[in-house]
């Protein structure tokens, strides 16, 4: 089932960037006892915060967007705990743009086909290991069976 909390927890699990574009400190300063000195650069790591029990309780490894119900965590980058695209300045300008896309190609995906997983896998049975790099993709492609199911929709008008 897709609610509307899907896209956060997927996006908090599997953020596309793991580490956002590394920041240049412009003055000597101390953050939770850690001296950061001036010139440093800084790499925010988005997927270990997407995974931090210390945010998102013992189950943060599970797939469960419920956690976003009754709760005004976004991802635009005003809350640090879940910075899918960067944050301030120098945050993702495509925001908007990638967001409308992902909606756009995963709803025209579901309205015209029925999905099944191949050989009658259950999805507890998916490999969903990640690739790290720039960007992070699965480890091992998705294979699943689409049957158009419009045109059976056709035939009963
Ligand atoms: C789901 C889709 C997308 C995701 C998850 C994403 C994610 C990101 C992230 C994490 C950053 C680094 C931000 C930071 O360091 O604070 C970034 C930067 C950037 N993104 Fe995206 N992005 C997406 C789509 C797009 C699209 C559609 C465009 C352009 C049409 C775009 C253009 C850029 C540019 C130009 C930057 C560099 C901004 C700068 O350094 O000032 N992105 N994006």
């Amino acid at each position: 089932m897709v609610s509307p909390k899907s896209l956060p927890e997927t996006l908090r699990l599997y953020p596309v960037a793991p580490l956002v574009v590394p920041r240049e400190c412009r003055e000597d300063v101390t953050i939770d006892g850690y001296c950061i000195k001036k010139k440093s650069r800084v790499i925010v790591n988005a997927w270990a915060l997407g995974r931090d029990s210390k945010v998102w309780s013992d189950n943060a490894e599970e797939f469960c967007p419920e956690r976003f119900s009754n709760s005004n965590v976004d991802i635009k980058g005003f809350d640090f705990r879940l910075i899918p695209f960067g944050s301030g300045r120098r945050g993702c300008p495509g925001i908007h743009l990638g967001l409308t896309n992902a909606k756009i190609v995963l709803a025209q995906l579901v309205h015209c086909f029925n999905w099944e997983l191949p050989l009658g896998m259950s999805p507890d049975e998916l490999d969903m290991t990640e690739k790290f790099g720039l960007t992070m993709p699965r480890s091992k492609h998705l294979l699943a069976v689409p049957t158009y199911r419009l045109a059976d929709e056709i035939g009963k008008q």
